[in-house]
């Protein structure tokens, strides 16, 4: 793919100053249009085999699993050009909020989801403090015509409890980013097959390799 001009200065300047004051930010559009097209294209065209039953952290038990989450992932990897388009637009992204904010956000990792009609994601948290490098979560919608009764939306709690403070409509080219360790948050149940790219970047683990 071509190299894309989107996202602008300017929207890393919103994004950057809403994370800062809120912790987390919902954007309808964030992505050049080509791209958003591009990763539909690709979403669509992998067969079921390409996905895997998303687990939860290191849990393996099938019953536990099965209550809490039914979506299915796929890694996104640099080798395909539509993947790698989109992973370079993080690293931009990745460096601008670095340069703006300071967080030290070392590297990035996404996959694809799937959730079939009847699926969900319980209330959970991406990382916990101390526990994870995971310090930032993203998720971009690749849903066209998304109607309110197809459920399937996204509730941000505010941090430490049951208050809903925003629900999302998993629209097509929607964006919402949000604070790992700090936002609970969870995927009403789908009537219709709901697409997403979930991604999280990531500080430098310095128990992994070391840093050349
Ligand atoms: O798809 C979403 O709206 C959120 C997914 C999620 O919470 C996750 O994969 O951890
Ligand atoms: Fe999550």
């Amino acid at each position: 793919m071509k190299p894309l001009l989107q996202p602008t200065e300017s929207a890393y300047d919103l994004i950057a100053d809403t994370i800062a004051d809120r912790g987390y930010c919902v954007l309808p559009q964030l992505l050049h249009a080509n791209l958003n097209h591009a990763l539909h294209q690709r979403v669509m065209n992998l067969d079921d085999d390409d996905f895997k039953r998303a687990g939860i952290g290191r849990e393996q038990d099938f019953q536990l699993n099965n209550a809490v989450r039914r979506d299915q992932t796929r890694w996104l990897t640099p080798d395909n050009s539509t993947d790698k388009a989109y992973l370079d637009q993080m690293s931009e992204f990745r460096l601008a909020i670095n340069r703006r904010l300071f967080m030290g956000l070392f590297d990035y990792e996404a996959h694809y989801a799937h959730y079939a009609p009847g699926a969900f994601y319980k209330k959970h948290m991406d990382a916990f403090k101390g526990e994870s490098n995971r310090v930032l979560t993203t998720v971009l919608y690749l849903n066209p015509e998304w109607q309110e009764e197809d459920g399937g939306q996204l509730l941000i709690y505010a941090p430490e409890t049951n208050t809903v403070i925003e629900t999302v409509n998993p629209n097509f080219g929607s964006f919402v980013i949000f604070l790992s360790e700090e936002f609970p948050h969870e995927v009403v149940k789908s009537c219709r097959d709901r697409y997403s790219i979930a991604g999280w970047f990531r500080l430098h683990d310095p128990l992994q390799a070391p840093l050349i």
